[in-house]
């Protein structure tokens, strides 16, 4: 395995009890871990946990119990930041705020060049609606924007929740493209119930499985 230590996992999860609700766990004594390279298609049940995986690892959502740790770091430390994205199904955008403006306003954020983000819409298919405020855009498009918006930079893992939902034939191709290459250098973990066929998938992972297996390559 190449890369450094922090990147040997991705995502490591360790005896994880988590949820809303008190006493409705989503996730009850749950373990599982990533590998640091490569991407995962994490598959389960309608209401199995994908997005509240994503959560935890986002950090946003704390464990009742156990350890989310994320490239090393425990997944609600702000140093864990820098190394994830998190792309989650439902786009958050400003409805008045043009698309070029959500992406010089998030690669600021994230400490990335908007010259490049502005070029990777445009890659998209977003080149004739970058003066369009959010709120005129189509679903297709407000999608590629908010998939653009969420893995600016560089970074070690990228969740992504149903990213390809939605996308016309160019936007496939350009994240199955995307996701190869970020694949090299760093994990990602596809929260899909079907992979499409333009994108590669080296391993899988099924959550709700009676015996929680290790992900598998497929
Ligand atoms: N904000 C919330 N408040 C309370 N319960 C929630 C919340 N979000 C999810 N849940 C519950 O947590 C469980 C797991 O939901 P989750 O959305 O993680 O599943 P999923 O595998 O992503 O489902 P789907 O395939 O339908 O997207 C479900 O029982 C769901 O009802």
């Amino acid at each position: 395995m190449r890369g450094t230590p922090h990147s040997l996992t991705a995502v490591d999860i360790v005896d994880l009890t988590a949820g809303y609700e008190r006493g409705k766990p989503v996730f009850l004594g749950f373990s599982v871990s990533f590998p640091g390279r490569g991407t995962t298609q994490v598959r389960g049940r309608n209401g199995s946990g994908k997005s509240t995986l994503a959560e935890l690892c986002s950090g946003y959502l704390k464990p009742w119990s156990g350890t989310v740790t994320v490239a090393g770091r425990d997944a609600g430390h702000p140093s864990a930041r820098a190394h994830r994205r998190v792309c989650r199904t439902e786009p958050a955008l400003y409805p008045n705020l043009t698309a070029r403006d959500h992406l010089s306003f998030a690669s600021r954020s994230a400490g990335a060049d908007p010259a490049a983000a502005h070029e990777r819409a445009r890659e998209y298919g977003l080149g004739d609606w970058m003066s369009a405020e959010a709120k005129a855009l189509s679903t297709g498009n407000r999608r590629k924007l908010w998939l653009v918006m969420c893995t600016l930079g560089a970074f070690d893992v990228a969740i992504l929740d149903e990213p390809f939902n939605g996308l016309d034939d160019q936007g496939r191709d350009r994240l199955a493209d995307e996701m190869r290459e970020w694949s090299e250098r760093a994990a990602v973990l596809l929260i899909a119930h079907a992979a499409p066929a333009e994108a590669t998938v080296d391993a899988a992972f099924d959550l709700g499985a009676p015996d929680q297996p290790k992900p598998e390559e497929s």
